[in-house]
């Protein structure tokens, strides 16, 4: 199977809304299944229903409750981590019990379910949301999100599987956090059916939870002694220490008053945000001195159907055209997006695992929406390009995001579009989705931060009047909190616009 792990070319549930969306029907097709069989397992059936009613299983939701449920961060990373974890394990499990009974619907459901990169990715998605918006995993466990409470929270295993990737990368700090909440949450909701299936992690827990937190206080306490050292310390006094001991101090660990120093003390150090991250929260300082008008000058067609227009940056030139798609041109959209493939912001290196971007796909199919909206571009822009060009469609996932970068391809890598038609000149991102929370374009060495809007549309420049890059162009988005981010991105190159743009002498 290795070699299907590392196909880039296979879809990642976790990368896009459309991707989640699919997933949640694998999971409801299978749980369907196994409840159809349910009654054959007896008594033991038991375990299944308290597994289904944990969060999460739902079934008769409608296509727009799916879509607020999937866009929701910690409903996306549960539904991973249960359909590639425990649906697996459930699968074996009635394989076992029911012996003459045909499972074959299982067997091609099994093989559907996320592999290790797609759990990984989603792991990485949650992280990346707490690390960017620097919020309190406390809080994420209990289902808040920066600051907005939601009908969600994550499960026992769960918290478990954020722990023990943390602890892999060796970021003890946050292992022990999310250790920390899954230990609580054992005193909370100790399930021993659910044990019997899926198997019971208590022991484990406790022993990485000790094993993190010693860590941790160690690189405190003794900064010049490595995490590394300390981690062997660590792991050698585990191995060494009998099951009573461990309880033993289990037991001293969730007292009230022990356990409430140790959450300070897990929360005291932060690490200093970037300027990026700072955009992403919102903490930019407001520009001043900057219009909102209608635009009539364009083209002959606007003088009919004038355009709002907000300048957002004077230099580099940065402005927002508000209202310039319709709805139904975004659903018509959506509808032709559903085969899209793998984004990623970084070069292939070797076999090394990226970061997905988003599920992207470029905009091929030659319909009469596609050069309607190129032509409203030529409108609202007075660029020169032709109206079936095509147009780049993005759908973000769970905690995805765009390292910052340029549009521009001078620093080396080209790609076909601009070998035919010239460098990237500017760049047009139409929002085709409000975000509730994050998701912003972000502009991290000139301070600008914009919200997507739906129907609206960010025009800015890569480079200069006579064609040499403009470093500070450089933007990124930032990871969705919670939401289903759309956008359609079209790059205007710089040979057609010859004549419209002449170069300063
Ligand atoms: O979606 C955005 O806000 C920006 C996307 C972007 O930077 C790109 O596609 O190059
Ligand atoms: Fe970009």
């Amino acid at each position: 199977d290795e070699d299907k792990l590392f196909d880039e070319r296979n879809e990642r549930y976790s990368s896009s809304t459309v991707g989640l969306l699919k997933l949640l029907k694998v999971e409801q097709q299978f749980t369907d299944t196994l409840i159809k069989y349910a009654v054959q397992l007896g008594e033991k059936s038991q375990s299944l229903h308290s597994y289904l009613s944990e969060g999460g299983h739902q079934s008769n939701r409608s296509p727009k409750e799916k879509g607020e449920f999937i866009s929701n961060p910690l409903n996306a990373f549960s539904l991973i981590r249960r359909t590639s974890e425990d649906l697996p394990k459930w699968y074996t499990y009635f394989k076992d019990s029911i012996k003459n009974e045909d499972l074959s619907v299982l067997d091609d459901l099994v093989k559907k379910v996320p592999n290790k990169v797609d759990l990984d990715s989603a792991i990485q998605g949650i992280q990346r949301i707490e690390r960017v918006y620097d919020l309190k995993i406390d809080d994420m466990a209990q289902g808040v999100l920066h600051d907005k409470q939601y009908n969600s929270r994550l499960s026992y295993r769960d918290l478990i599987a954020m722990g023990n990737m943390m602890y892999q990368q060796g970021d003890y700090q946050a292992s022990a956090k999310w250790y920390r909440i899954a230990c609580k949450r054992e005193l909370d909701d100790l399930d021993m059916l659910l044990n019997e299936v899926l198997g019971n992690p208590s022991e484990y827990l406790h022993r990485q939870y000790i094993k993190a937190l010693y860590i941790h206080a160690s690189t405190i306490s003794e900064p010049l002694k490595s995490a590394e050292e300390a981690f062997i310390t660590a792991e050698n006094a585990m191995a060494d220490t009998g099951q009573e001991d461990v309880d033993n101090l289990m037991f001293n660990l969730n007292d009230r008053e022990n356990d409430l120093v140790i959450k300070i003390q897990l929360y005291q150090i932060k690490k200093r945000p970037t300027n990026f991250e700072i955009g992403c929260r919102g903490l930019y300082r407001r520009k001043r001195n900057l219009v909102c008008r209608y635009n009539f000058t364009t083209t002959a067609f606007l003088r009919l159907a004038p355009l709002k227009f907000e300048e957002i940056n004077l230099d580099p030139y940065i402005a927002m055209y508000h209202e310039v798609l319709y709805d139904s041109e975004i659903e018509e959209l959506k509808g032709q997006s559903i085969n899209m493939g793998n984004g990623y912001a970084d070069k292939r290196n070797g076999t090394e695992i990226r970061d997905t971007v988003a599920r992207h796909a470029w905009w091929s199919d030659t319909s009469s929406v596609r050069e309607r909206i190129n032509q409203r571009i030529i409108d609202m822009t007075g660029f020169n390009f032709s109206k079936t060009e095509e147009i780049q469609v993005a759908n973000y996932g769970l905690g995805t995001y765009f390292k910052p970068h340029f549009d521009y391809t001078s620093d080396g890598f080209e790609t076909p579009d601009v070998t035919a038609l010239g460098d990237r000149l500017a760049s047009i991102i139409f929002y085709a989705s409000d975000v509730p929370q994050g998701g912003a374009t972000v502009f991290p060495d000139i301070n600008v931060s914009v919200l997507p809007q739906k129907g609206s549309s960010l025009f800015w420049f890569n480079l200069f009047d006579d064609g040499r890059p403009d470093e500070r162009s450089k933007h990124s988005v930032c990871p969705v909190i919670n939401g289903d981010r759309w956008t359609l991105t079209k790059w205007v190159h710089l040979f057609p616009q010859m004549f419209i743009m002449p170069c300063q002498p």
